[in-house]
């Protein structure tokens, strides 16, 4: 496992995705529909801003928690998975090494 409480995380936003409406905050975020999560996404994003710049680094903390929460329900609406990102991530890793590697031959 790549990250323990992101992937239990996952799990349960899934589990919450076939659920009543009225079951939980994470299947009501779900009947509303992908435009609503991605709102509160970009909500969520504006108020980690905020926090950042607030100058108390430890107020970003649960604002990023917010963040990754809608995220990872934006992207199980879609489909899609933390795996997704993480290949991504992955290839991107991939990418600027072989970036850094020609620059530095050139
Ligand atoms: N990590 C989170 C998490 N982070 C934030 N939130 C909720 O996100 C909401 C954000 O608050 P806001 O004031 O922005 O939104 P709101 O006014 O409540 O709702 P809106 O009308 O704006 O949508 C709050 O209700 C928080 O409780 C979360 N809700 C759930 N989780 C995880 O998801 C699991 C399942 O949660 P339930 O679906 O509630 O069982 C939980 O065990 C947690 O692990």
């Amino acid at each position: 496992m790549a990250d323990p409480i992101l992937d239990r995380l996952e799990a349960t936003i899934r589990a919450r995705r076939d659920a009543p409406a009225d079951a939980s905050y994470t299947a009501s975020l779900f009947a509303r529909g992908r435009a609503k999560i991605a709102q509160k996404v970009g909500e969520e994003a504006v108020e980690t801003v905020i926090a950042a710049c607030s100058g108390d680094a430890a107020s970003i903390v649960p604002e990023a928690a917010d963040l990754l929460f809608h995220l990872a329900v934006l992207l199980a609406d879609a489909g899609l998975s933390l795996d997704d990102v993480r290949a991504e991530l992955e290839r991107r890793e991939g990418v600027s090494g072989h970036d850094e590697k020609a620059s530095r031959t050139a």
